[in-house]
């Protein structure tokens, strides 16, 4: 899949930009701070309606502006798909084929994005919640389902973590109106639970021979999910749902004492191992660079096995910083199947089979050249 055209309307610093690109190669380049970020988070928005830097959207609009648009053009099994974002104090507004999309479940999975930034280093380094964060965006684009079920399991937490404070302020020994939450969001959590196995099983499938190459066959890379609960993988949602059910029994107090839910996906996490050493704790930065580069490689291959296309990759400002060994292992995976947009200040970090292949835009303050 490619992006063939994208339109911004008082989106950050662009005020009014119209722009075609290749659907192979494209290298945005510019001085610091003229918008290089913004337009490689125009097109993450585009596919996620979310940015990948701030959960503020109100940001995202031009200064003194009433409202920001976003109208991108892919080519996706040979169909031409128009897409839409308008951000306003209104709210969001996703458009599909021209049509509104209440839900976003039904928004996200048309456009596919892997992005690798340099804030990506902290999917190893970083708090649980950045790994968490991870996995839903990924399971998301393939699998919009998973968004729904997400929503509805994150509305019933919070529901359930009001209702535990409540209790632990009264000190109530009742029980009743929890244990209807609870089950509400053992459902939810299950399914997540079920389906993040069977990602892990694809993610490593991917990642391991692509970490083994990165690190010239000296490395071997494993995933390990760590779940709130004792479950084996294979598992299916009924025997999750009912580990589930035993564990809140098992824990319910303590919830009360705490006045927070204790269990459950929303506190789960990924370890990496690098032959056996746990890489958070005792990888070098190259070790954790390289385990952050194979998951986001793995994922473009991942994508295109579940949907059969492959997605458009986002490298923003990390190219120059990988080395020449990494640079080509990137290259080979993507050997021209897959479209590519680099930001970078100079060229000159960059291997020449790269620019050899690519298009040119460079940016200043707002607006597009090529
Ligand atoms: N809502 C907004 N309205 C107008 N301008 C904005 C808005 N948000 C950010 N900017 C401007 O956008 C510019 C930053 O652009 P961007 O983050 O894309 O930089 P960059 O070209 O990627 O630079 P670097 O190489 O330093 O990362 C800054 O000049 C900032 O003032």
């Amino acid at each position: 899949m490619h992006i063939e055209q994208l339109q911004l309307t008082n989106y950050r610093n662009y005020e009014k930009l119209d722009i075609s690109f290749d659907d192979k190669v494209n290298v945005i380049i510019g001085e610091n701070a003229q918008g290089k970020t913004n337009l490689m988070e125009a097109i993450y928005l585009l596919a996620f309606t979310k940015s990948h830097r701030t959960p503020r959207e109100k940001e995202l609009i031009g200064w003194d502006k009433e409202y920001a648009k976003i109208e991108g053009r892919i080519t996706k099994r040979n169909h031409s798909i128009p897409l839409e974002i308008i951000i306003s104090s209104k709210g969001k507004k996703a458009k599909l084929n021209r049509l509104e999309q209440k839900r976003l479940s039904d928004y996200i999975g048309a456009m596919n994005v892997v992005m690798f930034a340099p804030e990506d280093l902290t999917l190893v380094k970083g708090p649980p919640q950045t790994r968490r964060r991870f996995i839903d965006m990924e399971l998301g684009q393939i699998q919009p389902r998973y968004i729904y079920h997400l929503g509805q399991y994150q509305k019933i937490l919070k529901q359930r973590n009001h209702l535990l404070k409540q209790m632990q302020r009264n000190r109530t020994t009742d029980f009743t109106m929890l244990e209807v939450l609870s089950e509400q969001m053992i459902e939810h959590a299950s399914t997540l639970l079920e389906r993040r196995f069977v990602f892990m099983d694809l993610l490593r499938k991917w990642a391991k021979p692509i970490h083994h190459g990165i690190s010239r066959e000296l490395e071997n890379l494993e995933i390990r999910y760590s779940a709130t609960i004792e479950v084996s993988e294979d598992a299916d949602m009924e025997k999750i749902g009912t580990i589930y059910r035993d564990k809140f029994k098992e824990v319910q107090e303590k919830e009360v004492e705490r006045g927070t839910t204790l269990i459950g996906p929303h506190r789960d996490d990924l370890i990496f191992y690098v032959n056996g050493k746990d890489v958070q704790t005792y990888g070098s930065q190259g070790q954790q660079r390289t385990t952050a580069l194979s998951i986001k490689l793995a994922e473009i291959e991942l994508i295109y096995g579940e949907i059969g296309e492959y997605p458009i990759l986002l490298l923003d400002d990390v190219l120059s910083e990988l080395d020449d060994f990494r640079q080509s292992h990137l290259l080979n995976t993507i050997q021209g199947r897959v479209q590519t947009f680099v930001s970078t200040t100079s060229v000159d970090g960059i291997h020449h089979d790269t620019l050899k292949q690519a298009e040119l835009f460079r940016v200043i303050d707002g607006s597009v050249d090529n």
